[in-house]
């Protein structure tokens, strides 16, 4: 079976949760597309948000991960994207509600305001989850520009 694809990304503020979180997922058997940052140099957040948003609304991967100092920032990019719906997770339960709720499709994280096992659980509960479509598929039908 071919593996599912996600693309990663993130800031210099990001890349120690960046680093931790690409290993688990190559560890899991999943394919990467890693847009970088790999440096500590300091570099603009958007930039690597869009590539991961990009990537996403392409179809060269399913899913995508980004890192910055909160999250907030590539959160913000990235849903300036009309196919995407990024969310900063903090827990295992935002994980799988924005999953089976919102459709996520992009994954958002906090260098600065989270640890790396709760990002891990995090990102593992958003792996895990199916859309659960019905009346939120209503709903987000009503999220596309002017819906
Ligand atoms: O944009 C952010 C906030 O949403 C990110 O946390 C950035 O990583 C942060 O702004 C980078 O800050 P720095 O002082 O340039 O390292």
């Amino acid at each position: 079976m071919t593996p599912l694809t996600i693309a990663i990304g993130g800031d210099h503020a990001g890349l120690p949760l960046k680093t931790v979180l690409q290993q688990a997922l190559v560890d899991a058997g999943y394919s990467l597309i890693d847009v970088g940052t790999n440096s500590a140099d300091s570099v603009d957040y958007p930039d690597f948000a869009h590539r991961v948003a990009e990537t996403v609304e392409a179809g060269q991967a399913r899913f995508g991960v980004l890192v910055c100092g909160t999250g907030i920032g590539v959160q913000i990019a990235a849903n300036r994207h009309a196919a995407i719906r990024a969310a900063v997770l903090h827990s295992t339960t935002e994980a799988r509600l924005t999953r089976a709720h919102n459709d996520a499709n992009i994954a958002c994280f906090g260098a600065r305001t989270t640890g790396p096992e709760v990002a891990l659980d995090a990102l593992r509960a958003f792996l895990d989850t199916e859309f659960e479509g019905g009346r939120h598929a209503r709903r987000l039908a009503k999220l596309a520009p002017n819906g």
